[in-house]
């Protein structure tokens, strides 16, 4: 028998042993009047891939948005509650939100490289934030980032020619590239691949999995199979309330809510 969604505020344990790397308690959003999330209590695993689902509009950007602080950047957001990377408080006052962001890196749905050549498109960020500066020292971290990203033998032979050059997958591999450049520990992804033929989705999947390594990985995805492929672990939203957390196999084969089963039979979404 199912029990019923617990009340806002309830805690979701955290599943899995492992270390847990982002840890976010009692979170709420609002957008100006209107609130799009609920007392959101969620540990993330340490290098492991961790898939947000959930029906459109029920809050999965704006919590993946909360990670690395993008939602600061809409006017009239009011966020109360904790989110802690490595157990500090990334909304306290004394946080460096570009020092945050190169922690918490992020890929859109849409593949947006800059108008900039491939290289640039790496080389900006570790430029900016002095990671790497001289010639040769730029060349490989280049190099190093497009590899990790499986791009390299793609472009090796044409780094100066506009990113926009690139097919969609390519492109969207680029701005991997790029958020790796930087040396994240988290990587946020909305949606990476809804925006790809199945080829191309299929490389960012393969990609994803090569990354859980290295890195945390939190993909927001339309397509439960891919959360299926993809995710160790699975939090399913609901109009705004984290409604079922737990390993991914769980999550698919033995949901203990309602509203998890019904979702991920098709009967709503
Ligand atoms: N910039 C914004 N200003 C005001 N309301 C917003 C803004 N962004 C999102 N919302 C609202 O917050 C709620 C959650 O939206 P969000 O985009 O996070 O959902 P989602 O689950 O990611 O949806 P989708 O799967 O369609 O992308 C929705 O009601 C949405 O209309």
């Amino acid at each position: 028998m199912h029990t019923e969604v617990p009340a806002s505020g309830a805690p979701h344990a955290a599943p899995g042993s492992g270390q847990v790397k982002v840890q976010v308690k009692d979170l709420s959003l609002w957008y100006g009047e209107t609130r799009a999330l609920y007392d959101i209590n969620l540990d993330v695993q340490e290098r492991e891939v961790t898939a947000l689902i959930g029906p459109s509009g029920c809050g999965k950007s704006t919590f993946l948005r909360c990670i690395n602080r993008m939602n600061d950047l809409i006017q009239g957001v009011h966020v109360k509650g904790g989110i802690y990377l490595d157990g500090q408080d990334i909304y306290d006052p004394s946080v460096d939100v570009v020092q945050l962001r190169s922690r918490v890196g992020m890929v859109f749905q849409k593949p947006n490289p800059f108008p900039k050549s491939i290289y640039e498109n790496i080389a900006y960020a570790p430029r900016i934030h002095g990671i790497a500066r001289k010639g040769a020292e730029m060349d490989d971290l280049v190099e190093t980032s497009l590899r990790k990203a499986g791009l390299w033998n793609e472009v090796a032979d044409r780094l100066d020619q506009p990113g926009t050059s690139l097919s969609g997958g390519q492109q969207q591999r680029l701005c991997i590239a790029r958020a790796i450049a930087v040396s994240p520990e988290v990587i946020l992804m909305d949606e990476p691949a809804s925006a790809l033929d199945p080829v191309a989705t299929a490389t960012i999947e393969e990609l994803i999995d090569e990354l859980r390594q290295n890195y945390t990985i939190l993909i927001v995805t339309h397509n439960m199979q891919q959360a299926a492929r993809v995710a160790r672990y699975t939090a399913f939203f609901h109009m705004g309330e984290l409604i079922e957390y737990d390993d991914t196999e769980t999550m698919f084969t033995n949901p203990r809510e309602k509203k998890t089963e019904d979702y991920i039979t098709g009967r709503f979404g």
